[in-house]
């Protein structure tokens, strides 16, 4: 009797396991295709969350069960950094404990494009335009407090997917694109790490080091790898700047148009690259940082321009020396360097001077069809020893003359154009001056003396030839129009 018990039991309990399998089979069945049909991917593994103001979210608890990544944040200015961290990720933004001003929230949301934001709020706050505001301008979706973790979960998940796909339209988003940054040594490695890192980031960026280093290249570098990479890059050197803005920015896309629009409007949802932020006068830079503060630039003519812009800037002198010298404005300094990227002088690159001499070396030969493979060893010596001052760009030059100079496979040290060090007592800054002045005055005399042809060359802007010339009294005396009629 109690086997016949035991045994109706069994076939009960495996009859309800069935039925249980059929059921939960038939519901993971259901549910994917519900999420399918919604875009998700279900392979995707919970990404990291973070979650600004509010405290104790019932929902929380629930997502780091599922293996979200949470981090909480209640302080606006360590979560730019915070952000810059963890790269693409998920934003929920409780507004519901009133932690934020609605502006401190909304523009560090607006600079972290790369975040996808989800807001929450108290039912009542949807009366305030503020709040309706910042929603539909930044949010990809609300919930009301209290917010059903189920349904949080599943729009979370959603927008994970979503971060996929970008990944995939934008492969290098947050990473270092191939712009071709050469350098193994220590301090292009962290160049390459801190470009990675801020490109994904809708901050400004200050951009220091001597002429030549390759700041522009850091700056398209950015551009490939962030959000902006499909629009434009808009380069623009400070001293050609007009009242209205128009300059003869170098934009590929624009540079076939007879006439320059202004350069706000030009670099509207993509980068402006501002080369030489010094050589702005005093007055563009109050109105570079009027149009930071509020996206709109009033022209001369009394038009508005609202344009969507990141904006980077260079300069090739120490920016406390400019402060100093009132060349750069203090305040304008604190809204542009969220982020100071520093390019090394070729002569900190220890290593990375043979290296990228070898790749331009192959570069120019394949280039000029020239038989030359190797430096001798003399001319490795001197490459390594010589201490560049006008860094990777006169490396360029140097290695295209000798490539053009050499007859057979090797370059001598005859080949290049550079003052040996046979005398060690010299001391670096002496020979650094020396060589600058030797440069300046070749492309003078190349030039007949005309200032723009010779920067042209030199491959350096009007301005900065102008500071060389000053620097080294080369500048040529005021025509007086009585000496000659
Ligand atoms: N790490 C690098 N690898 C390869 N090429 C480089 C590197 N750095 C710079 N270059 C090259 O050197 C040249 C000068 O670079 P770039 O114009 O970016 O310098 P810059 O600092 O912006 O100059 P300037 O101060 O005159 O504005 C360019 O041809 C650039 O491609």
């Amino acid at each position: 009797m109690a086997y016949i018990i035991n045994r109706y039991n069994c076939m009960l309990l495996s009859l309800v396991l069935t039925i249980l399998a059929v059921i939960s089979h038939g519901y993971c069945l259901l549910s994917k295709g519900l999420m399918m049909k919604r875009g998700v991917n279900m392979g995707v593994m919970p990404g990291a969350l973070v979650v600004f103001g509010g405290n104790s979210q019932s929902w929380l608890p629930s997502l780091e069960q599922a293996g979200w990544v949470c981090h909480r944040c209640y302080d606006l200015r360590a979560a730019e950094s915070l952000l810059l961290d963890i790269g693409p990720c998920i934003g929920v933004v409780d507004l519901s404990k009133d932690d934020f001003s609605i502006n401190g929230i909304a523009t560090l949301v607006n600079r972290n494009k790369q975040v996808r934001w989800l807001a929450v709020v108290r039912e009542e706050q949807l009366t305030s335009d503020a709040i309706c505001q910042f929603i539909a301008s930044f949010c990809i979706d609300y919930f009301t407090s209290p917010t059903p973790a189920a349904q949080l979960q599943e729009t979370i998940g959603h927008q994970l997917g979503m971060l996929q796909l970008e990944r995939k339209v934008w492969p290098d988003l947050g990473r270092f694109g191939q712009q071709g940054l050469q350098g193994t040594t220590e301090v292009m490695k962290r160049l390459r790490h801190q470009v990675q890192r801020i490109a994904a980031n809708d901050v400004s960026v200050f951009i220091e080091g001597e002429m030549g280093t390759g700041k522009e290249l850091v700056a398209r570098a950015v551009h490939q790898a962030s959000t902006r990479a499909n629009n434009a890059f808009v380069r623009v050197s400070c001293e050609t700047v007009t009242a209205d803005w128009f300059s003869d920015s170098n934009d590929e896309q624009h540079c076939d148009m007879n006439f320059s629009p202004c350069c706000f409007a030009l670099a509207d949802k993509g980068i402006l690259y501002l080369d030489e932020i010094s050589a702005l006068s005093d007055q563009r830079q109050q109105e570079l940082l009027q149009f930071i503060q509020d996206d709109t630039f009033t022209t001369a003519a009394g038009e508005k321009v609202t344009s969507d812009i990141r904006v980077i800037v260079s300069t090739s002198y120490p920016v406390e020396q400019l402060v100093a010298e009132g060349k750069l404005r203090q305040d304008l300094l604190y809204r542009l360097n969220v982020v100071t990227l520093v390019v090394p002088a070729l002569r900190e690159r220890g290593c990375d001077i043979s290296l990228l001499a070898e790749f331009l070396l192959l570069k120019f030969a394949r280039q000029y069809n020239s038989v030359a493979k190797h430096f001798s060893d003399e001319a490795q010596k001197m490459l390594i020893t010589y201490p560049w001052p006008g860094n990777v760009r006169e490396l360029i030059s140097q290695v295209k003359r000798a490539v053009l100079l050499a007859e057979d496979k090797s370059i001598e040290a005859d080949h290049l154009d550079i003052p040996r060090l046979n005398d060690d007592k010299q001391s670096l800054k002496t020979i650094r001056e020396e060589s600058e002045r030797g440069a300046l005055l070749t492309v003078l005399e190349n030039n007949k003396g005309q200032i723009s042809a010779a920067a042209r060359e030199l491959g350096v802007s009007r301005a900065t030839m102008y500071r060389l010339l000053n620097k080294h009294d080369l500048v040529p005396a005021p025509r007086n129009f009585r000496d000659n009629p």
